[in-house]
């Protein structure tokens, strides 16, 4: 295998990929203590509450969705706090494969994966088309109580953190059939991602970012929203670059907050720990309870969690998790960062944990006497992990020297002064108790410390990471200008103002998955969807037309790919056969429209405006742009024109013969 070949392996193996977090069931892993972030205990707290839950839980979904805000009103009327409890939705296909729906949520696609759950691309049915990303658990975790438990957790931080530092939490969907946390959908990249793109471009391989970019994610990124989610005593307990997501610009977001947990509990709880009150009023509190918080009675062991690369030794001890091992998961992750890589990340690779709390030991160990072997780089850390699994592979009788050759580390670990600056801040957290505060300060001016470049360091081969242009903006220029080659139909403003859905939300998607549409484009699944949902959802008749059209109008003028579109990928769209998906969506789409009544009504094109307080509302037209060589100015004739063209398509398809079986291959 060639060098590079290995290093890839092995830097797909340290993040996201193969990270050994344990997961908790039930939602919490305390096992001596009280359940602070268990969901139940902040739904079953009062009769009263549990019938609200029940009725909201039973309310339609069209009128619940978005930002719940009918439990938070009803909550707020009885003066309690509900965080993240689950809406009982209505669901079609199978949640999340593309094109399926859950409640208000139709889904697009694919964005991630993680150890126990996947992240998909949502948008909503409703006002707003809102994008949206679905965490949803995968497989053997669905009952684990996470999920529930990280919708408490973000709804809590996302009403108690200023506006930007978690992603704005929308619901916690259920179905029959499955679950899913909505939040918002955020369009930038993670930082193990962002830090991939740059590492395709190091002339050297390195796994290392540009000084100057490791010091921003860090310490003015990652920190000061640590310390927010600290200042309302939420530990987040899973510190790593992909957990970090870019929203805009140099604006990120901490994501998943499936193993954090809140370090306060009620002073009159029985593991509320008398001698240290909260400071704060702030912190995930039960259900109506307003008196002051304690911190949680540290626990004299606690399981691993977390990920290997970047755990703190703390936690590999088994002691209890605290605001300091966040910390401490951040220092690591800069120094990942800045030098390309840490000196266990072979272990963390091969999920040899206890390998891993031995290297993170010597290192802190005599007041960090090897920290330096914290910026040596991650060419040197892969060579020394393959010098010693060849050395002890050796037999007895060999001379004990490897023919592995060791390079050079990076010069960064040489220069004392950047070696001083993190043992200072890795003692200042290693004397800190279970109960204290980490100085961020001390912390962030350590990482700062190492913007002062000495010629040695300078990284003159690595590029900066570019922050004003995204790729998604001139994939979106490009969509707007492409030319339109057919009939349009467009609801210029509509009563309240909102504007048509725009078609950059498929751009940069990996699809993978089985749909209920499967095959036909994304955006064309989405339409389809949506003109089905409006049957049944009341939506108001001019926008369930122009969603109508938005159907009809590629099917009529719009090449069908048979190949692609049809069973068994062998079909061609003139090879004379019936084309049954293409046939089925005509006849959909026109039984769609017969039960609007074929849009006779002057409602379509007319509106009732009460948007101002008027007695007498007045009825305004709806603007609607129809690019049509004959019909410019008359909405119903051309209405007329794509009914006629949508009954003879079906007369002309249901005429051709049917098409032979797929042929079957053994090869
Ligand atoms: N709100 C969001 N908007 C866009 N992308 C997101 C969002 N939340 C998460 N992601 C993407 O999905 C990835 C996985 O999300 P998350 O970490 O919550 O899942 P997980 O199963 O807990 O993963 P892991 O096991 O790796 O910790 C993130 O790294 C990020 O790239």
């Amino acid at each position: 295998m060639m060098v590079d070949d290995e290093l890839k392996q092995e830097n797909d193996c340290n993040d996201q990929q193969h990270n050994d977090r344990m997961v908790p069931t039930n939602g919490d892993d305390d096992q001596d203590t009280a359940k602070p972030v268990d969901p139940m205990l902040f739904v079953k707290g009062s009769e009263d509450t549990a019938q609200l839950i029940d009725s909201a839980a039973a309310t339609p979904l069209h009128s619940s969705i978005g930002d719940a805000t009918l439990e938070k009103q009803q909550i707020k009327r009885l003066g309690a706090t509900v965080y993240g409890q689950a809406i009982q939705v209505t669901e079609k296909g199978v949640f999340p494969a593309v094109g399926s729906i859950l409640g208000p949520y139709f889904c697009l696609g694919k964005l991630g994966m993680g150890t126990f759950s996947s992240i998909h691309k949502c948008v909503s049915f409703q006002k707003e088309n809102r994008l949206a990303a679905a965490k949803v658990e995968l497989g053997d975790y669905q009952q684990s109580g996470v999920l529930e438990s990280e919708a408490t957790v973000l709804d809590f931080l996302y009403r108690s953190l200023p506006k930007g530092t978690v992603p704005t939490y929308i619901g916690h969907y259920k179905s029959s059939k499955g679950a899913a946390l909505l939040m918002e959908y955020l369009p930038g990249k993670d930082m193990h991602y962002m830090r991939e793109e740059i590492m395709a471009t190091n002339k050297d391989s390195s796994r290392r970012i540009a000084v100057k970019d490791a010091v921003y994610l860090t310490a003015d990124v990652m920190l000061p929203l640590l310390k927010e989610m600290h200042q309302v005593g939420i530990v987040h307990r899973d510190v790593k670059p992909s957990n970090c997501v870019r929203r805009q610009g140099k604006e990120f977001c901490m994501v998943d907050f499936g193993l954090s947990k809140s370090i306060v509990v009620a002073a009159d709880a029985e593991v509320a720990d008398k001698d240290h009150a909260w400071p704060d009023s702030r912190w995930l509190k039960p259900l109506n309870y307003n008196g002051p918080g304690c911190y949680r009675k540290e626990r004299a062991k606690a399981e691993f969690r977390g990920t290997s690369m970047y755990a703190s030794p703390r936690v590999h001890q088994g002691r209890d998790y605290c605001p300091r091992d966040d910390v401490w998961s951040l220092l690591y992750v800069f120094c990942d960062l800045v030098s390309g890589g840490l000196p266990w990340m072979s272990y963390a690779a091969g999920r040899e944990r206890e390998s891993c709390q031995a290297f993170k030991e010597r290192i802190h160990a005599n007041d960090g006497e090897e920290s330096s072997l914290l910026l040596m780089g991650d060419h040197y850390h892969v060579a020394a992990f393959k010098r010693e699994k060849q050395l002890a592979a050796q037999s007895q009788s060999s001379d004990g020297r490897s023919t592995i050759p060791l390079p050079e580390p990076h010069p960064m670990s040489k220069d004392e002064h950047k070696v001083n600056l993190l043992r200072k801040a890795f003692r200042h957290l290693s004397e800190l108790q279970f109960y204290d505060t980490p100085d961020y300060t001390l912390i962030q001016e350590s990482i700062w410390g190492f913007l002062e470049l000495n010629d040695a360091c300078k990284e003159l081969s690595i590029e900066e990471m570019q922050w004003e242009s995204t790729s998604s903006t001139s994939e979106a220029d490009a969509v707007k200008t492409r030319p339109v080659n057919h009939p349009t139909w467009e609801l210029i403003v509509s009563a309240d103002g909102e504007s048509a859905i725009d078609d950059t939300v498929f751009q940069d998607l990996e699809v993978r998955g089985g749909s209920a549409y499967g095959g036909l484009p994304l955006e064309f699944q989405f339409k389809v969807g949506q003109m089905e949902y409006n049957q049944t959802h009341g939506v108001e008749i001019h926008r369930t037309l122009n969603d109508w059209m938005q159907v009809a109008l590629p099917l009529l003028y719009k090449e069908w790919d048979a190949k692609k579109f049809e069973d068994g990928g062998h079909r061609t769209s003139t090879d004379g056969f019936r084309r049954d998906r293409y046939l089925s969506l005509l006849q959909s789409c026109l039984a769609c429209a017969k039960k609007e009544d074929c849009f006779q009504s002057r409602n379509c094109y007319y509106y009732i405006d009460d948007r101002e307080e008027d007695p007498t509302p007045k009825k305004r037209k709806v603007e609607i742009q129809v690019n049509h060589e004959s019909d410019k100015h008359s909405p119903l004739v051309f209405v007329s024109r794509v009914l006629v063209g949508l009954e003879r398509a079906i007369e002309l398809e249901k005429a051709k013969k049917s098409p032979p079986p797929v042929r079957i291959s053994f090869s």
